[in-house]
C-alpha cells in the first residue's frame, strides 16, 4: 500500500474543521492575495489557458439559474435539495439527451459507442453545471448505480487542454480497483479523443525521481498521488485545473484518506475546480465537504430510501450458519440466478461458504482483503466476464464496483458498525451492487439471531422500505421472487 502521511493530532471532523479554520485565519493574516496555503510559489494557472470544451451558452445559463435555486435552498433551510427532473419549473427540465449537454463531438461519439442513449439525472444535472464557466465547485450525491462515474469523467475529459503536456486533472478513488474501473470508463469515453492521455497512480505504477508526468489526467489512490506530487514532484499541483473525489464520503470520513486528500487539496490553487461525488453523505461529512470546497454548488438527487426502489428486499429466518447455507441452496434450486454477490462479515466465513458452494457445484470466486490488489482485480475481471457466477466477499467490495449483471445480493451476515449496531450506509452500498442503472435487483438478508434481526429492523426503519419475510423452505414463495 502507498505510504500514509503522519496523521497529525486531529481526531474527528469537527476538530479538523476547527484546526483548518485556525490555519486559514493564520494564513489570511500572512498571505496577502496569495491564494491557498501550502505552496511556496504562486504559479497559478491563468484563465488564458481555458480550453474551448465548455459551453457558455445554454449550460452556463442553466447553471446560473440552478445555482440560485440551490443557494436559496441552502440559505433558507440548509436542507437537502431535491431536484425533480419531472418538474417543469426546474431549469434542468429541458435537458434530455447527451446532445443537449453540448459535449465535444468526440466525447459524444464515445458516449454513444458505450451504448449510452440518454443521460441519467445526475449526468444531465451535473455535467452542464461542471462545464460552466467560471468552473463551479460541485458536491454531488446520487444513488448507487446511477452513472456518477460517467458524469465526472465527462467533465474531466472536457476540461483537458491537450495542447499542454502536463497533468491537469487529479481523480482520487479510495481503492485500487475503483481507480482502475474509473480509468477504464475514462479510456472508453475518450476513445475518439486520441490526444487525451491518462495515467494511473496506483500501487504497481512506479516513477523515478526527476520524472515529470506528461499525461493530462491522473487517476489513482490518494497516497500514491500525494507521493508523486509531494515527494517526487512529478507534477505541479498549481497546474491542476480539476480535482475529483470519487466516493467522497469515505475519502472524508476515513482518517488516512482524509489526511492525504487534505494535503493534496492544500497544494492546489484556489481556482482549481472541485468535484466531489458520492452515493451517500452523512451530515457531518457533508458539513466538512462544504467547508473545504469553496462556494460549492450542491446537487442531491433523491433521498437514500428511494434508491432502493428497484431493489426488492427480503429476509430469511435461519437457525444457524448451516441453515443460512441451506437457504442459499434452496434459492438456487428454484430460481435462475444470473450473478450474485454474497457478503460475509469475516474472511473465515467467506472461505467456509466458498468451500461449501464450490463443493456443491457452484462456480465461486472469493474476494477478500488478504488478496493482493492485482489478485483482487483479476478476480473481479473474471466475475465481470461471467467466468464465475457467485462472488463471495467481505466489505472490501461494498462500494462503487460495477458489475451490470448482478441480480442478487445476499447478506450472509448483516452489515454492522463498530459497536455492533446496524451499518445502514454499508447496507445501501452493498445492495447497490445490484439494481444498477434502473435494472431490477433482489437483496436477501439471512437472519440467524436476535441481533441480526434487530439490525435488519433498524435498516428497514432507516430507509422506510419494507424488507419482506421470505420462507426459504417454500418453493412457491421462492419462485415469486424470481418473477
Ligand atoms: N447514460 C447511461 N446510459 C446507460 N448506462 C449507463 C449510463 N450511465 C452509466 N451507465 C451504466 O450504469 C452503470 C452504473 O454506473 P456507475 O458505476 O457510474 O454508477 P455510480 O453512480 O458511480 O454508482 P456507485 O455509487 O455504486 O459507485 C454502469 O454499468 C454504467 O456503464
Amino acid at each position: 500500500m502507498a505510504k500514509e502521511p503522519a496523521a497529525g493530532e486531529v481526531k474527528n471532523l469537527s476538530d479538523l474543521v476547527n484546526h483548518l479554520e485556525l490555519e486559514r485565519q493564520a494564513n489570511a493574516e500572512n498571505a496577502d492575495g496569495q491564494g491557498a496555503e501550502g505552496g511556496a510559489d504562486g504559479g497559478v494557472a491563468t484563465g488564458d489557458e481555458q480550453e474551448d470544451a465548455t459551453t457558455p451558452g445554454e449550460a452556463s445559463l442553466l447553471t446560473k439559474k440552478f445555482r440560485t435555486i440551490i443557494r436559496k435552498g441552502l440559505v433558507e433551510s440548509k436542507q437537502d435539495l431535491e431536484i425533480q427532473r419531472k418538474d417543469p419549473s426546474s431549469p434542468l427540465y429541458s435537458v434530455k439527451s447527451f446532445d443537449a449537454l453540448r459535449l465535444k463531438s468526440e466525447l459524444l461519439r464515445g458516449v454513444y459507442a458505450m451504448g449510452f442513449n440518454a443521460p441519467s439525472k445526475i449526468q444531465e444535472t451535473a455535467v452542464p453545471t461542471l462545464l460552466a464557466n467560471p468552473p463551479p465547485n460541485l458536491i454531488a450525491q446520487s444513488q448507487s448505480g446511477t452513472g456518477k462515474t460517467a458524469a465526472f469523467v465527462l467533465a474531466m475529459l472536457s476540461r483537458v487542454d491537450t495542447s499542454l503536456r502536463h497533468p491537469q486533472v487529479l481523480c482520487l478513488s479510495p481503492t485500487y480497483e475503483l481507480a482502475i474501473q474509473t480509468g477504464e470508463v475514462a479510456a472508453k469515453m475518450a476513445q475518439f479523443c486520441p490526444d487525451i492521455r491518462l495515467q494511473f497512480a496506483v500501487r504497481g505504477e512506479e516513477i523515478k525521481r526527476g520524472d515529470k508526468l506528461t499525461s493530462h489526467i491522473i487517476i489513482g489512490t490518494p497516497g500514491k498521488i500525494l507521493d508523486w506530487g509531494e515527494k517526487f514532484r512529478a507534477f505541479d499541483p498549481k497546474k491542476i485545473r480539476v480535482f475529483v473525489l470519487d466516493e467522497a464520503d469515505v475519502m472524508i470520513a476515513t482518517q488516512g484518506h482524509q489526511d492525504q486528500c487534505i494535503r493534496i487539496h492544500r497544494h492546489l490553487t484556489k481556482d482549481c475546480q472541485m468535484m466531489f461525488f458520492s452515493a451517500t453523505y452523512e451530515k457531518e461529512v457533508m458539513d466538512f465537504a462544504e467547508y473545504i470546497v469553496e462556494d460549492p454548488t450542491i446537487i442531491r438527487l433523491k433521498r437514500e430510501q428511494e434508491s432502493l426502489d428497484n431493489i426488492t428486499q427480503y429476509y430469511v429466518h435461519c437457525r444457524n450458519q448451516d441453515d443460512k447455507y441451506q437457504a442459499i441452496q434452496n434459492i438456487y434450486g428454484v430460481i435462475t440466478v444470473g450473478q450474485a454477490i454474497i457478503f460475509c462479515h469475516t474472511r473465515k466465513t467467506a472461505a467456509w461458504l466458498a468451500g461449501k458452494m464450490s463443493k456443491d457445484g457452484h462456480s465461486v470466486a472469493v474476494l477478500s482483503g488478504d488478496l493482493t490488489v492485482e489478485q483482487r482485480l483479476a478476480v473481479l475481471d473474471r466475475f465481470r466476464n461471467g467466468m464465475e457466477k457467485v462472488l463471495i466477499t467481505t466489505n472490501v467490495l461494498s462500494r462503487g464496483i460495477d458489475v451490470e449483471q448482478v441480480t442478487i445480493v445476499v447478506n450472509f451476515d448483516m452489515p454492522m458498525d463498530q459497536t455492533g449496531g446496524a451499518d445502514c450506509e454499508t447496507y445501501l452500498h452493498r445492495i447497490g451492487r445490484t439494481g444498477r442503472f434502473g435494472k431490477n435487483g433482489i437483496a436477501i438478508n439471512l437472519i440467524d439471531s436476535e441481533k441480526s434481526l434487530n439490525i435488519c429492523r433498524t435498516i428497514e426503519g432507516h430507509f422506510r422500505k419494507t424488507i419482506h419475510l421470505l420462507n426459504a423452505e417454500n418453493v412457491d414463495e421462492i419462485e415469486k421472487i424470481g418473477a
